[in-house]
């Protein structure tokens, strides 16, 4: 088992990555001060429950644990003040108390829908991160917590750190080849935020990744984890540097919401959302090499670089004047200045933005 750790100081947490670990989860919680007094909530949606719910449970009861659980719909529309507020309705059923937990056993949306669950019940519980995905590498560190509105994705949430991360290699071989191929998205990002020779690893050893192979995966979410928990552990709150982890999602959540969060999976989005970003540099004056790079790094894991042509550019632009990342009326952008390197431009003119979508419509 390898180790990572997210340094907030009295905060500061553990992550575990390693292939079966899920199997010392009771020794775990109760290393973490996480006893058996009061009921524990696990939320998780209908695929990763037929896998994994009975064993989970069966693990902490066996330990003493009393469990509840939240089992939800699969795909980011569970992302929900609805289906929120249902989770917390099973909470105050099942007794969850002021010294209970949460336990996000899912991908990216379980993450962030249990997160936002224990950061708002009784005003904060504490919560632990099962990421089952190779996406949630990203969404299950740092503490990003939120559920989508209508008009904008993550808008309502907060920040609340887990006790610790649990990440079980085990749990990703299952996955479906398309969920798989959005992960290694995210994981590739953050090579191209910060580490050229990760991004060198990740297109050398694309068909292991792909393949899932297990010493492959735990090298790259070992490196994948290590760059989320650097840059979290320098600004946890987003003041400045933790924007770099946006690369990609200026472009990336519109087309999500745009598509009403269904057709393209989040990955997917921020793929094309990559090439934008590195269309954009070379606009702003940066080699066209890196949009190149970028575009064939991410082909050859077999994800979209292109806007379907049946998306409204108007609505992809209104999109992003919702997101956080439009300030003061005007729009940021992570640009990549060469392969595993980022820098924010806060100053980016919209007009050069809809030529960058238009330019993602229009071409194969
Ligand atoms: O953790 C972060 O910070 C990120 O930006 C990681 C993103 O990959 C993730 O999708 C995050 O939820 C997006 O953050 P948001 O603040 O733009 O909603
Ligand atoms: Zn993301």
């Amino acid at each position: 088992m390898r180790e990572l750790k997210v340094d907030l100081g009295e905060r500061s947490y553990p992550i575990y990555i390693g292939e079966g670990i899920l199997d010392g989860l009771a020794a775990t919680l109760a290393k973490h001060g996480i006893g058996v007094k009061s009921p524990l909530l696990v939320v998780t949606d209908e695929n990763v429950a037929k896998h994994y719910l009975t064993k989970v449970t069966e693990l902490l009861e066996a330990d003493g644990y009393r469990v509840a659980n939240a089992v939800v719909a699969p795909g980011e529309k569970s992302k929900s003040l609805s289906v929120m507020e249902e989770i917390i309705t099973v909470a105050l059923e099942a007794g969850l108390d002021r010294n209970s937990a949460v336990i996000a056993l899912g991908g990216g949306v379980v993450g962030d829908l249990a997160g936002f669950v224990a950061a708002s019940y009784m005003r904060g519980v504490r919560f632990v991160q099962i990421p089952t995905t190779i996406l949630a590498h990203d969404s299950s560190v740092g503490g990003k917590v939120a559920v989508n509105h209508r008009l904008a994705k993550n808008v309502i949430g907060a920040f609340h750190q887990p006790e610790f991360v649990l990440y079980d290699i085990a749990t990703l071989k299952s996955l479906p080849d398309r969920v798989v191929r959005e992960g290694l998205s995210e994981l590739v990002k953050e090579g191209f935020i910060m580490d050229r020779e990760f991004v060198e690893w990740c297109d050398a050893n694309a068909s292991r990744l792909l393949a899932l192979d297990s010493a492959a995966l735990e090298h790259a979410l070992y490196i994948g984890c290590g760059v989320k928990a650097k840059v979290v552990s320098a600004d946890e709150k987003e003041g400045g540097l933790r924007a770099v982890l946006n690369l990609g999602h200026t472009i990336g959540h519109a087309l999500e919401a745009v598509a009403g969060y269904d057709e393209l999976h989040h990955g997917e989005a921020i793929a094309i959302g990559m090439v934008g970003a590195a269309l954009l540099s070379a606009k702003l004056g940066n080699p066209p090499s890196i949009a190149e790079e970028t575009e064939r790094i991410l082909r050859q894991f077999g994800l979209p670089v292109r806007i379907p042509a049946h998306f409204d550019t108007d609505a992809i632009m209104s999109a992003m004047m919702h997101d956080k990342k439009f300030k003061e009326g005007k729009m940021v952008f992570i640009v990549p200045t060469a392969i595993g390197q980022v820098e924010i431009n806060p100053n980016v003119p919209s007009e050069w933005v809809r030529e960058i979508v238009d330019r993602l419509k229009g071409e194969a």
